[in-house]
């Protein structure tokens, strides 16, 4: 079932998979990035976020990832500056993981594959609502953060992973208030960033990737408990959501410019 997972969300061209789908799907899917390839931009501005906590609504399950939901019917939590214009809505947060430490994340740097990946998801409110701003290659604004095992636990990630228990199954959400997810960044503001697509189909071609260069460290049973989690319905066989992760997608010429030496 993990494979059909995997298998069943790799971003291609256009849906045909015609050639001139093939030249246009350029940006889709997550990338491997290859430090030395990425340019140093010294214009490239640090990037701010500034959430207000009282904007966490719910933690959820959908079957494909563990999902934390925030209010964006206004500028209530926001990310400003990097390699984008304006303030970008907080939407959502999730998570792409594997079934063992080895691997799990999207973006692939240098060939190393962390256990886990955080994307904190915004969109340009310039274009009315997030459903419109797909459309527009300015429209979103994904904040990657990688996840390594490592002998601490994150603290900030507690509160997230006791509510597993309570989504374990897809369709379970449960209320989760007053929670500001930059805690979960590391010390670190460095970054990659390069204009790509959602790693989802149909990968609309519509991010800035901001990827975090310095990972943060969680501990195996933090790990383990973003593994309890599962794929199917509490009426249904038990499927374990593990390697919700796509597999990445080679640049294509595509310039990944870096906020640091
Ligand atoms: N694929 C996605 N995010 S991701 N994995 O590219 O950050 N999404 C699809 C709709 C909303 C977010
Ligand atoms: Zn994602």
């Amino acid at each position: 079932c993990q494979e059909a997972v995997q298998s069943a969300a790799v971003c291609r061209g256009a849906s045909d998979g015609s050639a001139a789908g093939a030249e246009l799907g350029f940006r889709k899917g997550a990338q491997r990035i290859r430090s030395e390839e990425a340019q140093h931009d010294p214009a490239l501005p640090p990037w701010f976020a500034s959430y207000d906590p009282g904007a966490a609504k719910s933690i959820l399950n959908n079957g494909r990832t563990c999902r934390v939901v925030f209010d964006d019917t206004f500028d209530r939590s926001v990310l400003r500056g990097g390699p984008i214009q304006g303030a970008y809505r907080l939407r959502q947060l999730h998570f792409h993981w594997g079934s063992s430490d080895d691997h799990g994340s999207e973006h692939v740097v240098d060939g190393v594959k962390y256990a886990a990946e955080l994307h904190m998801v915004h969109w340009n409110p310039k274009h009315g609502n997030f459903a419109p701003a797909l459309k527009q290659r300015d429209g979103v604004a994904i904040v990657g953060v990688f996840l390594k095992v490592g002998k601490t636990l994150k603290r900030e990630m507690k509160r997230i992973l006791e509510e597993m228990e309570s989504i374990k199954t897809k369709g379970k959400e449960t209320p989760f208030l007053h929670f500001d997810p930059s805690i979960l960044f590391p010390k670190s503001r460095d970054y990659w960033t390069y204009e790509g697509s959602f790693t989802t189909p149909p990968c609309e071609e519509c991010v800035t990737w901001i990827l975090l260069r310095e990972p943060i460290v969680v501990s195996p049973d933090q790990m383990a408990k973003l593994r309890s989690l599962s794929m199917n319905t509490e009426n249904e066989p038990f499927h374990p959501l593990v390697d919700n992760w796509r597999p990445q997608q080679p640049l294509k010429g595509r310039v990944v410019r870096a906020s640091f030496k």
